[in-house]
């Protein structure tokens, strides 16, 4: 056991922007932070930095507060990003990893390890202004992990990466948790949730909308999506009672229900009406799941 957050409330002037939050992430767990806009996420990433204190409840890492102390054994990607524009890539990495306590010559040394693995080695030398946005995160990225943190805390760290470099920035995440990093992260974008982690939060207004493991929560959420390839027109199962869209597909429809027994409904509806070549029933995407849950008219 190791970060563990215990009825965290925090408020800002009469509203709370976290509200009752209670968590635990073991050792080396990659763990989501999901939620809109505004639902708290680096809020509660503030207070588990020791940065923001909470109004209500205790935070601790192994046992203890993350006070200003002990950051050394915490790397943090901040949502608002902050690099020194006019510095070089390798000025600003010494600069910002001797805060960490580090020597001149280990930042060099893992700075080129790292500049190699995310293919960029010519950039030691550029000004960060240099750097497209895309190129300015990975290197904000290596200030998070150039001194080998415990805990690794990234807010929303795939914003503005694009495909090739999202992926290079995911194995190196999941390399980090394979070499014992506890993990945790926001994200507005499922997939990378998905791919990620094993545990997970959604917040809503400050609140937990949903909690625990993904794979657990997918099996035991009710709503199901089936994928019908039919060649006849499907349209008439939106009066099936229980039905909560349909979407055509070039081979058919995509029809998600409420849950398993209204599956079987539109499994016989169909059965009577023609022959479909594909009837499968699929466990709900995080996406569906979040716009389910953490969606709404309140979120922005
Ligand atoms: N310093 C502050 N003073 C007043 N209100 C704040 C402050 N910081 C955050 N809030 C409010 O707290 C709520 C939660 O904000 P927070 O930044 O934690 O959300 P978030 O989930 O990280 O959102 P996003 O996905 O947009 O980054 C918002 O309503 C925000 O306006």
């Amino acid at each position: 056991m190791t970060l563990v957050m215990n009825g965290i409330r925090k408020k800002f002037n009469n509203d709370y922007a976290v509200d009752g939050i209670s968590l635990t992430v073991d050792r080396g767990e990659m763990f989501g932070m999901l939620g809109a806009n505004g639902a708290g996420k680096t809020t509660s990433f503030r207070m588990i930095l020791g940065l923001l204190d909470p109004s209500e409840g205790s935070i601790a890492w192994e046992g203890k507060p993350l006070s200003y102390k002990r950051t050394k054994l915490v790397g943090y990607l901040p949502e608002e990003r902050g690099l020194f524009p006019k510095l070089t890539v390798k000025e600003q990495l010494i600069y910002l990893m001797k805060l960490k306590g580090m020597s001149k010559g280990d930042i060099i040394t893992e700075m080129r390890h790292w500049l190699d693995r995310f293919q960029v080695p010519e950039y030691e030398n550029k000004k960060i202004e240099e750097l497209s946005k895309g190129n300015q995160q990975k290197i904000q990225f290596m200030a998070a992990v150039l001194h080998k943190p415990e805990l690794l805390i990234l807010d929303e760290p795939f914003s503005g990466l694009d495909p090739v470099n999202s992926d290079m920035l995911k194995s190196a995440v999941l390399d980090m948790q394979k070499a014992g990093t506890t993990i945790l992260f926001s994200s507005h974008q499922m997939q990378n949730v998905e791919e990620l982690c094993e545990e997970l939060i959604m917040l809503k207004q400050g609140k937990a909308v949903l909690q625990g493991n993904l794979r657990k929560i997918k099996r035991s959420y009710g709503m199901k999506t089936i994928n019908i390839h039919a060649d006849f027109d499907l349209e008439f199962l939106r009066s099936v009672p229980g039905i909560i869209s349909l979407d055509k597909t070039k081979d058919g429809a995509k029809v998600k229900v409420e849950n398993e027994k209204i599956a079987e409904d539109i499994f016989y509806n169909v059965a009577e009406t023609g022959f479909a070549r594909k009837f499968e029933v699929e466990e709900p995407s995080l996406h569906d799941i979040f716009i389910d849950k953490a969606g709404g008219e309140k979120n922005e």
